[in-house]
């Protein structure tokens, strides 16, 4: 989900792609064009004058939790930026080439990236809760995208989903700064799937959690794959071993090698994907 408290003025930054394919906003948007749920191609990503990304071309199937590992500064959580352009909050960065989601260009013209972005959530390393009660947490999104049920159920079913609601069902109107930092990140994917996305990007999502919160976040990813699709950046080799059906191997900006998990970790084509598994590097 996006944070409510940015405004999209750096939008302006961001330079059009040079194929035109149909936007995500053109009518029958929810008529899927493609096989993938996202699809670069040719996409190049600056920071000012640093190129962050490389002709990144990658596909990510529906329904399946993609890993995206690689040494630090790779460009991993830069290219899963992309993918709901929360990018363009950062001033000075351009993109080029083309970012497809559901086959339609997520840069073309008429896009709102704030639409874009409940129908592709995120939820980031360090929890962030709003500064707001545990109930307004979860409404306030779903409000500003149109939710017009029934506000109570939807707390309930979103805390349930995450396995949340037994622990807070007694505290809905306490801030949601009270609660654990495992508690806190299962409250903001909680808020992030109250909006019904398709997908969910999740930027090293358990790195500042025990192992017992870790654990219940990967059950969920296995879990809510049925319903959306999962892109997650880890560090954690086991983690991306024990919850993906898809790897991608970033090294320096570029994306190495992509492919189903095992053959990545067990069989991978490219040496460098094998000595990055085996720790010879990064
Ligand atoms: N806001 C920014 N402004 C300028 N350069 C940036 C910015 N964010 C990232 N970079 C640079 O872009 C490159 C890729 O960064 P990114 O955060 O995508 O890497 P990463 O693989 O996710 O790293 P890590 O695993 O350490 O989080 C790095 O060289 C980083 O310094």
């Amino acid at each position: 989900m996006c944070n409510p408290e940015t405004n999209e003025t750096a939008a302006s930054t961001v330079q059009a792609p040079l194929v035109k394919t149909p936007s995500v906003e053109t009518p029958a948007s929810d008529v899927v064009l493609s096989p993938w749920a996202i699809e670069t191609r040719s996409m190049n990503f600056w920071y000012g004058n640093f190129q962050a990304v490389i002709d990144l071309d990658m596909k990510i199937e529906r329904n399946r939790v993609t890993a995206i590992i690689g040494p630090s500064g790779c460009g991993k959580s830069t290219a899963l930026r992309t993918f709901n352009r929360m990018n363009d909050l950062i001033p000075g960065t351009r993109v080029e080439g083309e970012i497809l989601f559901n086959g339609r260009d997520m840069y073309g013209p008429g896009v709102d990236p704030v639409a874009l972005r409940s129908r592709i959530g995120m939820v980031f390393q360090k929890p962030n809760p709003f500064p707001k009660t545990i109930r307004e947490n979860i409404i306030w999104g779903a409000r500003i995208n149109g939710f017009q049920g029934d506000p109570d159920e939807l707390v309930e079913t979103s805390l349930r989903q995450v396995y949340l609601w037994d622990e807070v069902k007694d505290k809905l109107k306490k801030n949601a700064y009270e609660l654990s930092g495992g508690q806190q990140q299962r409250l903001c994917i909680a808020r992030a799937i109250a909006v019904s996305p398709e997908i969910l990007l999740m930027d090293e999502p358990t790195s500042a959690l025990d192992p017992i919160s870790t654990g219940k976040i990967e059950d969920l990813m296995t879990e809510f794959k049925e319903r959306f699709t999962i892109i997650i950046v880890t560090h954690n080799m086991q983690q991306a071993g024990r919850i993906s059906d898809d790897t991608a191997f970033f090294l320096n900006g570029i994306l190495v090698e992509m492919g189903p998990t095992r053959e990545i970790f067990f069989t991978p084509k490219d040496p460098r994907t094998e000595n990055y598994i085996s720790g010879r590097f990064g």
